[in-house]
């Protein structure tokens, strides 16, 4: 087994002075594993996921990312880290709809100061690789929900992040537009790539995840490892 990529130490999280949203949550996620989190609405999903993109910080506890202690970085250090070390796909793809796909893409490179000949030609790269190089000088607006799901994350995937977050990536697609977006995830995993997925997508928990845990009331329930497809 590879080296943890996440590391997650007994983690609590309250917002207010009801219930925690963590609670002594602790969970190791390995360089190359697919995970999905699953649990009921509330459980404390999103609030994880928060944690690890370094959006929020625990009330206790330590959340270390690719040898990262996340939770401690000032918000310069922040803001670098969510350059270089993760890609985040959302939902409703956050794309900018008056940036062709092409620039959408190629604009956490220049946020990270890629030099612009190496920044196109990753950009041609991920296109290519993904499967919309055609549509590189489309606006998002005319893309289907799928192709739109690809740019949001080749746009992730720019700076080679070693860790890929996905919040729903499937929850606004129609049912073919989310067996694509399930499919690229698949190929991006076998072909390497470390992701944490948050999603109420059985299916795509099923197809994608080689680990799979649920939440409940801010713990981990039930943590089982796929058999290798
Ligand atoms: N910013 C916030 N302020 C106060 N309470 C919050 C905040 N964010 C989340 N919570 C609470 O923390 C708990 C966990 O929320 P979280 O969004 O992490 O759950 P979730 O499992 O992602 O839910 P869903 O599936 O509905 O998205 C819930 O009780 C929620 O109301």
């Amino acid at each position: 087994m590879s080296a943890p990529i996440i590391e997650i130490h007994d983690v609590s999280k309250r917002y207010d002075a009801g219930r925690p949203a963590l609670a002594g949550l602790s969970l190791e996620v390995s360089a190359g594993e697919a995970l999905a989190v699953l649990g009921p609405s509330g459980s404390g999903k999103s609030t994880l996921l928060n944690l690890v993109a370094g959006l929020d910080k625990p009330s206790e506890g330590g959340v270390t990312v690719d040898g990262v202690r996340v939770d401690a970085l000032s918000e310069a250090a922040l803001a670098r880290y969510r350059r270089e070390r993760i890609g985040m796909v959302f939902q409703f793809f956050n794309l900018l709809d008056d940036l062709t796909v092409e620039d959408n893409v190629l604009l956490p490179a220049q946020l990270a100061g890629m030099p612009r000949g190496k920044a196109r030609a990753r950009t041609a790269e991920l296109l290519e690789h993904l499967g919309i190089a055609r549509h590189a000088r489309a606006f998002p607006g005319r893309l289907s929900g799928g192709e739109r799901q690809r740019v949001a994350v080749a746009r992730a995937l720019m700076n080679r992040p070693p860790l890929l977050l996905a919040d729903e990536p499937t929850g606004a697609l129609d049912t073919s537009s989310a067996a694509d977006v399930r499919e690229l995830l698949v190929d991006l995993n076998r072909s390497g790539q470390t992701i944490l997925l948050v999603t109420h997508d059985t299916a795509l928990a099923a197809s994608c995840a080689t680990r799979t845990i649920e939440l409940v009331d801010g713990r981990i329930a039930r943590d089982v490892r796929a058999v290798a497809k």
